[in-house]
C-alpha cells in the first residue's frame, strides 16, 4: 500500500494547523508523527486515513501487486485506525464485539477470534461487557481491532495510552509479530510507542509552513 500526501493543508476556521506536506507513507515501513499536545498529530492521523477532509492539496492511495488508484471514499477498507477518541461498543462482550468487528472489517486469515483474545491476555474476561473493562483492557481490545484487521494499513493514534509495562510490551510484540509487511503510522510524543518507526516526521516542520503563510 501507498498514501501520497500532496500539499496536504488543514485548517480550522482561521488556524492552519499543517500545511505543505508533501509525504510518501509505503507498506514495510514505520512512519511516526511527533509533537507536542495540541500541534495537530491526530488531526493529520485522521487526514492520513480519509476520516477527516483536508483544506487544501489532496491524498493519493494505492494498493495490491499493481499499486492500483482507490478512491478516497473507499480508503477505509484497506486502513484500521486505534485512537482514544474512538470508542468501542461497550455493551457487547469482547467476543461479541470482535465477531460483530470481522463482520465488516475480516480479522488476518489466520486468526480464530479466540486466537486474538489470548494474543492480547483477556481470555478470561471474553465474556465480559466491555463497560466493565478497565482502561487498559479496553486500549489492549483497540489494539486487537487495528492490529488484527485484514488491511495493509494500520493507523495508531495514542497506542500506549492507559496501559501498563505488560500492556507496552505486548504492544511492541503485536507490532513486531503482525506488523512487519504493512505500512504503519504511529501519532505519538512519547517515544517509547514510536521507538520502532524508521521515518519520524515532526509536525511543527509543517506548522511553521502554516503559521508564515
Ligand atoms: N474539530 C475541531 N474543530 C476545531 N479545532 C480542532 C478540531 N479538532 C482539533 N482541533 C484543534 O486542532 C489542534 C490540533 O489538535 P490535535 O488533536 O490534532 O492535536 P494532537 O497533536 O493530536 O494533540 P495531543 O498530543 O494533545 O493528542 C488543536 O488546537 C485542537 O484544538
Amino acid at each position: 500500500m501507498k498514501i501520497s500526501l500532496i500539499n496536504a493543508g488543514k485548517r480550522f476556521n482561521r488556524d492552519w494547523i499543517f500545511r505543505n506536506i508533501h509525504q510518501e507513507f509505503i507498506s514495510g515501513l514505520a512512519y511516526a508523527i511527533t509533537g507536542p499536545n495540541g500541534s495537530g498529530k491526530s488531526t493529520l492521523l485522521q487526514v492520513i486515513g480519509g476520516a477527516m477532509m483536508m483544506s487544501e492539496g489532496e491524498a493519493k492511495y494505492e494498493a495490491g501487486s499493481r499499486k492500483s488508484e482507490i478512491h478516497i471514499d473507499q480508503a477505509f477498507r484497506y486502513i484500521s485506525i486505534a485512537a482514544p477518541y474512538l470508542e468501542l461498543i461497550e455493551e457487547m462482550t469482547l467476543l461479541e464485539f470482535l465477531q460483530f468487528h470481522g463482520q465488516f472489517k475480516p480479522f488476518l486469515s489466520s486468526l480464530k477470534i479466540q486466537d486474538i483474545i489470548s494474543a492480547i491476555g483477556l481470555k478470561s474476561a471474553a465474556n465480559k461487557q466491555i463497560r466493565f473493562y478497565s482502561s487498559g483492557m479496553k486500549q489492549r481490545v483497540k489494539l486487537a481491532q487495528a492490529i488484527f484487521s485484514d488491511v495493509p494499513c494500520v493507523l495508531l493514534d495514542e497506542p500506549c495510552t492507559n496501559l501498563d509495562a505488560a500492556g507496552i510490551e505486548l504492544y511492541h510484540q503485536l507490532i513486531r509479530d503482525h506488523c512487519n509487511n504493512r505500512l504503519v503510522i504511529v501519532s505519538s510524543n512519547d517515544e517509547q510507542e514510536y521507538k520502532f518507526c524508521t521515518e519520524v516526521i515532526s509536525i511543527l516542520d509543517y506548522k511553521r509552513q502554516a503559521s508564515s503563510n
